[in-house]
């Protein structure tokens, strides 16, 4: 209930950020309606009542509130509508922004891998509209009820038996909530297959792998399969609302059943000449009223519910953030003594065994490390845990000496510079791509040419027809580089950072950041490389590279040689070639084969 409130207060003042003025005339709308309602009422009670008495005074009195009343009532539900619909959508989209924000600003990567946080943060933005409702929501059911009690004691006041009808709403309330959960729940158990199914048009409408879908020829299997995944979430979804209307129906034939007695009820009070024919046709007018009102505050509550299905989700993914983005102790600004690991132990979210366990590692100061191993030996993972990617499941990195999940994780980031293996194919103008590196400067034309110059892509820049200016990627009708341009462009925004000067890195990583040049451009490449990060590099920032090309490997000062997610061997390249392992092997194997 808290977390309820919480999430209503945070709607309510989003609301009357986005628009106060719109706000506001919208809630004097919504509470002018059960005003109305009642001078409708009270207008048709006069309106027969004088008219058999021949009072005409008084006649035109009753016709004038009525026919203002409907003027209004007119009106102000239109205004009322579309004004509601324009506040929704604007707040909606506010709130899917801070959502969004909020994911983008994690600064580990689990929750956008793990299914479970990925089909919570997809409820959130599902529900995002039922959210951006809620005040309105709450306002609505909150001014029916008011109206639903002046009905009522007009009801009273005709003959207090016919306050009754209001227990009618009883088994209504108890209908909707039920309805409401089997949506809940079905909508739940399909967000699993609503993003397998999302997943697999992906892969055959995205131009990667719809490359390889086309060859293997598995375009319709595929896409049947997502149709099917899709109708089994649909027709979960169906069903719950099937139910949900059977239970309404119900509810709704009770009401009537009680509504057709009190009319009874009435019509013979008049025929009893116990009340007017006027107070008999207030009841009948008030009767079909108060089946409206109860609609909707039964719909109110019904998108209060709808609301409260992302307030689970929004405090998770609040807290998550909250934790992930802890402030700690400032990163230091250069490296003295180097990055160490004991006994460190790590397992993704839902593996059944860890991909890698008691590593014992000490980067010190000042050096270039090379990770090696076969595929799927844990590399790329270890330098996601050096990054602050991933966390440690076990066993503890430490930072010249302090425990890194202790460390300020923004000043940890910001000393951090390189290419993950899976690096991004920013789709901007080329300048953009290479100057969202250090995004303060992206339009700073110096230092994009002079991170170019340290990637060696000044040449991909000089071919595009305008320079920095030229739009990348096919898609927007742009420049399509070759994946090995890519990776320089990739290269080159990581180095824009050290271009500037102001912020030495602390901690380079390069995993296979070269996978698609040929051997002998990757070996210039990272000699320069390592070249221009020297000065970082004499600073105490410390190396770390994972490739498969072990005529790089064999400049580092050390290399580790990771087998099965365990560290097998470690040393320079001399000893570790007179151990004769598993490195001095690939090692002839890969000079034999370049022979
Ligand atoms: N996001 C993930 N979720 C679950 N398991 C993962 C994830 N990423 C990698 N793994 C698993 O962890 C293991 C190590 O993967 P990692 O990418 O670290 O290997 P690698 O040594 O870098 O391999 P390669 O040389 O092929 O790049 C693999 O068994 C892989 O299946």
């Amino acid at each position: 209930m808290i977390d309820w409130l919480r999430l209503l207060g945070r709607m309510t003042r989003l609301t009357l950020r986005t628009d106060r003025r719109a706000a506001v005339a919208l809630c004097a709308l919504t509470l002018s309606q059960g005003a109305v309602i009642a001078a409708i009422g009270l207008s048709q009670r006069f309106l027969v009542d004088h008219s058999v008495a021949g009072d005409t005074a008084a006649v035109v009195g009753a016709v004038v509130l009525g026919a203002v009343a409907r003027g209004v009532s007119a009106t102000a539900s239109r205004v009322e509508g579309t004004l509601s619909i324009y506040l929704r959508s604007r707040v909606r989209m506010a709130f899917s922004e801070q959502v969004q924000r909020t994911v983008a600003t994690i600064p580990t990567i689990a929750h956008l891998e793990h299914g479970p946080h990925i089909d919570r943060w997809n409820r959130i933005f599902q529900g995002s509209y039922a959210a951006a409702s809620m005040p309105w929501a709450v306002l609505n059911a909150s001014a029916s009820v008011v109206s639903l009690a002046v009905t009522i004691g007009l009801l009273a006041w005709v003959r207090p038996a016919l306050c009754l009808l209001a227990l009618l709403a009883v088994p209504l309330f108890l209908a909707g909530r039920r309805s409401d959960r089997l949506l809940r729940d079905a909508r739940d158990a399909g967000a699993e297959d609503l993003r397998h199914e999302q997943r697999l048009h992906d892969l055959c409408i995205r131009p990667e792998p719809a490359k390889e879908v086309m060859l293997t020829g598995g375009g319709a299997a595929l896409s049947n399969r997502a149709t099917d995944l899709w109708a089994a979430a649909s027709a979960r979804e169906i069903q719950a609302r099937l139910r949900g209307v059977a239970y309404q129906t119900g509810a709704w034939l009770l009401y009537g059943a009680g509504l057709a007695t009190g009319l009874l009820v009435v019509g013979r009070l008049v025929a009893a000449g116990q009340t007017t024919v006027g107070a008999a046709v207030m009841v009948v007018s008030l009767a079909t009223q108060l089946q409206s009102q109860l609609r909707t505050v039964l719909e109110g509550l019904s998108t209060v519910a709808e609301a409260g299905q992302v307030v689970g989700h929004y405090t998770w993914l609040s807290q998550y953030a909250a934790d992930a983005a802890r402030p700690g102790q400032p990163a230091p600004r250069v490296l003295t003594s180097g990055i160490t690991l004991r006994d460190v132990r790590f397992r993704y979210a839902g593996a059944e065994r860890d991909t890698l366990s008691g590593i014992d590692l000490d980067l010190p100061a000042g050096s270039t490390v090379a990770i090696v191993g076969a595929n799927g030996a844990g590399k790329s993972t270890l330098v996601k845990l050096l990054t602050g990617l991933y966390e440690p499941t076990g066993g503890q990195i430490t930072v010249d000496g302090r425990p890194l999940d202790e460390l300020d994780r923004a000043g940890w980031t910001a000393g951090l510079s390189g290419v993950y293996q899976d690096y991004a194919r920013l789709q901007m103008r080329a300048g953009e791509t290479v100057g969202v590196g250090d995004v303060r400067h992206i339009r700073d034309t110096a230092r994009i040419r002079a991170a170019l110059d340290l990637a060696d892509a000044t040449r991909i820049i000089t071919d595009l027809p305008d320079g920095l200016d030229t739009r990348l990627g096919a898609a927007f009708g742009g420049v399509e580089p070759s994946l090995g341009q890519w990776q320089k462009l990739a290269l080159a925004r990581s180095l824009m950072r050290q271009v500037g000067g102001e912020r030495r890195p602390l901690c380079v990583v390069l995993d296979e950041p070269t996978a698609a040049l040929d051997p002998l451009a990757e070996h210039d490449l990272f000699r320069q490389y390592v070249g221009q990060v020297r000065e970082a590099t004499r600073q105490g920032a410390v190396t770390v590279l994972v490739s498969h090309r072990f005529s790089t490997v064999r400049m580092a000062d050390r290399i580790v040689v990771l087998d099965d997610g365990r560290i097998a061997e470690q040393g320079g390249h001399a000893e570790l070639m007179a151990v004769d392992g598993i490195y001095a092997q690939l090692y002839r194997l890969q000079e034999a084969a370049y022979r």
